[in-house]
């Protein structure tokens, strides 16, 4: 079984500007995971070194074995794929069919591979009827499912989604759970970064916690969104079920609606 792994990791920036350090951490293929964190905690740049389009300037990162400073990033890419956060900035064809195709002629697979994937990465994101228009007129939630969907079709063994919730109403949010779980099923892994703290609890059992450069925590969701010390160090927000049950008093780490029904009916048939 493969996985991502950083070694000891820092990485800076060529203007000098250290963003990660000593980052040491394992993904196994099939995991899923949250990375969380305030802003310029160093996110995006973990992510980056994950699939090699940044190299570390201390340590190792190894996927699957291969140490990707050995490899360029196009190589590594074929193992992790990266949704960028802004889908404006991976957006470059001028029709979704041609956006998703081409980075499967790039990796020369015959035309019959090339329907199948596009057909499944299409069913997967619920962009079908866009297929055929310039991405940039496709309205901002769904373009975002262009961009996954081009990295999707990649079939890679690990996928980054940098914020992508972003934008996003319900149906998005469950056209991503369904996805997750569909990845899930096949083995993949999932990494996501994100602010939206209701998706982590949703959807997320094991919770990374970045701050100031550095890996603070690697734990359950429930650990990460009942420690006190970890969330005002990061700068995240608890859910809001875990901010009502805290400010109501009520023991017990609830994460979620249920949880929180439960333990009020409880208390009022004593
Ligand atoms: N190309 C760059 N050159 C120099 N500094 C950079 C570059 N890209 C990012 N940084 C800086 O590195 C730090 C970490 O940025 P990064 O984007 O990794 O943070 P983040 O946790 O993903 O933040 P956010 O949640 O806002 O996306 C920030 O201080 C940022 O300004």
């Amino acid at each position: 079984m493969g996985a991502i792994e950083l070694r000891n990791v820092s990485f800076a920036y060529p203007n000098g500007h250290t963003a990660n350090e000593h980052l040491n951490l394992e993904i196994k293929s099939g995991e899923r995971v949250a990375i969380v964190g305030q802003n310029g905690a160093g996110k995006t740049t973990a992510v980056k070194l994950m699939n090699g389009l940044n190299k570390p300037t201390q340590g190792d990162v190894l996927v699957n074995g291969i140490n990707t400073k050995e490899k360029t990033a196009a190589q590594i890419s074929a193992f992790v794929g990266y949704v960028f956060q802004n889908p404006d900035e991976q957006i470059f064809n001028t029709s979704v069919k041609t956006e998703i195709e081409y980075m499967l002629h790039y990796m020369k697979l015959d035309q019959t591979e090339i329907d199948r994937r596009v057909e499944r990465a299409v069913e997967l994101t619920g962009i079908k009827r866009y297929l055929n228009m310039n991405p940039y007129d496709v309205p901002y939630s769904m373009r975002k499912f262009v961009t996954i969907a081009v990295v999707l079709a990649m079939e890679t063994p690990y996928l980054i989604l940098d914020e992508p919730t972003a934008g996003q109403d319900m149906d998005g949010i469950f056209t991503l759970a369904r996805l997750m779980d569909v990845l899930r099923e096949e083995g993949k892994s999932v990494i996501t970064i994100t602010h939206d703290m209701e998706f982590v609890a949703d959807y997320f059992s094991r919770v990374v916690v970045m701050a100031n450069k550095r890996i603070v925590a690697d734990e359950s969701a429930r650990e990460i969104f009942w420690n006190e010390e970890w969330i005002t160090e990061a700068r995240i927000k608890k859910p809001q079920i875990s901010e009502l049950a805290k400010e109501l008093g009520i023991d017990g780490s609830i994460l979620y609606r249920n949880e929180l029904v439960n333990v009020l009916a409880f208390d009022k048939n004593k």
